[in-house]
């Protein structure tokens, strides 16, 4: 009882120590460099073992900024246990000199990353406990979405740093030999698409037993070199192409369902000097304006909700978590993702990626007093009328108020 005190309270001077520390972003150009010149095994292993406590330590406190319900819910709290563990391995690292400390750090990794595996489906299943307990209000749910875009993009780079040390320096194989780590130097974007266009249309037909077939276009500036590659972790843009492929084609197949052809996709790559951009056209019917804010809400999905019981085939879309998480990808190097819906016809989703690799550079969540003051202020009052008769506070307008006092005033209750 009084070591596990003294322990809890060790732990809890180290947080403190290592949220202090701003973690350090790193540029695509500095992964490379590193990976094919300049970097050791024990460059990477000094560097580590303080950047993953501090990134740790830093979303850490983060978590602690919870609303109080939220912190009891038990999938919440086995999230926390999995940092808090993992926290305390890494630190144990902080005085080891020798050699074998090298392979016992990149075997840790190895064990961290396995540990942490599930966070995303299990902190999204904490969110739902809190709901159906205790309902969630616009503030905390305001709250909640700005610390799951921050929680998630934590997590992004820590596996990004873990993974090119243990692919860079463990014993595991598969990756292509052009490859550093994950990065591939030379990440052919039209191979990416069309991966992700066939994998989605695999779900699709298996699905809805039709998909709309694929249009590519690709432009490039004259004063652009290395084609329609660039320097990225294909995995990263794998996925937000996967999301987005499948989102257009349930549209596009839910949209025309009394159809038995369906109108194509079209994507249209182009690299300019700064950006490369992806654009997936679908026309799936879109989305009305007044909805688009709540697409990149976690757990915001018009498809019915998967069960948990459905071991067979994979579902095409209800977790809600496609859009955010793809946007955090995206905007993991400085780029982004957007949709532009025309209700009544479809929707272009865009994809912008740094094309310098020395412009992109990882964007993390830096604990601090900015952070910190989110979590206990409330979603001011708007200083604009409402469309709706319900403000963005969920205040009454005063348009409803008159209706409210007249119906009152006639005996009608509400
Ligand atoms: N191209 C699109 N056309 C029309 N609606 C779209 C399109 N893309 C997204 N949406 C809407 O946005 C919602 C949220 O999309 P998101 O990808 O985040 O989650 P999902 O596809 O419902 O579930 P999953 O977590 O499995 O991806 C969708 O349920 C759908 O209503």
């Amino acid at each position: 009882m009084r070591i596990s005190r003294v322990c809890l309270q060790r732990m809890g001077m180290m947080l403190d120590h290592y949220s202090q520390y701003n973690p350090m972003p790193l540029s695509m150009k500095n992964f490379i460099d590193f990976g094919n010149k300049t970097g050791c095994q024990e460059a990477s292993f000094q560097f580590l073992r303080k950047e993953l406590p501090v990134r740790m330590a830093n979303i850490m406190k983060e978590i602690k900024l919870l609303p109080d319900h939220l912190l009891t819910m038990p999938s919440v709290r086995l999230v926390m246990s999995w940092y808090e563990q993992s926290f305390r391995e890494l630190i144990q690292f902080e005085n080891i000199d020798d050699k074998a400390g090298l392979t016992d750090f990149t075997d840790r990794l190895i064990q961290i990353r396995n540990r942490h595996t599930n966070v995303v489906e299990t902190m999204a299943q904490g969110i739902l406990e809190l709901k159906e307990t205790h309902g969630i209000d616009d503030n905390t749910e305001n709250r909640i979405q700005y610390f799951l875009d921050r929680f998630y993009m934590s997590r992004i780079s820590i596996r990004m740093l873990i993974n090119q040390h243990t692919l860079l320096f463990g014993n595991e194989i598969g990756h292509h030999p052009r490859h550093v780590g994950s990065i591939d130097p030379n990440c052919n974007v039209l191979h990416v698409v069309q991966d992700a266009f066939e994998n989605a249309r695999f779900l699709c037909e298996q699905y809805y037993l039709l998909c709309p077939e694929l249009d590519i276009t690709c432009k490039l500036s004259n004063k652009v070199k290395d084609g329609d590659s660039i320097v990225y972790v294909p995995s990263h843009l794998y996925h937000m192409l996967f999301e987005l492929f499948k989102n257009a084609m349930r549209a596009v197949v839910e949209h025309h369902s009394n159809e038995t052809e369906v109108p194509k996709l079209n994507v249209m790559v182009v690299k300019g000097e700064e950006d490369l951009s992806i654009k997936l056209s679908d026309e799936g019917g879109g989305v009305p304006r007044s909805k688009t804010d709540l697409l990149f809400q976690y757990m915001y999905s018009t498809a019915p909700q998967p069960s948990r019981s459905d071991s067979g085939s994979a579902p095409l879309a209800g977790y809600g978590y496609g859009l955010p998480l793809s946007r955090l990808y995206a905007r993991y190097f400085h780029g982004d993702l957007i949709l532009n819906s025309f209700e009544g016809f479809g929707t272009d989703a865009i994809v912008y990626l740094k094309v310098l690799s020395n412009e992109a550079n990882e964007r993390l969540p830096v604990y601090n007093t900015t952070a910190s003051k989110v979590y206990s202020s409330d979603i001011p009052v708007s200083d604009w009328s409402s469309s709706s008769p319900f403000n963005n506070n969920g205040h009454q307008s005063h348009r409803n108020y008159y209706t409210t006092a007249y119906n009152r005033s006639i005996g009608i209750a509400r």
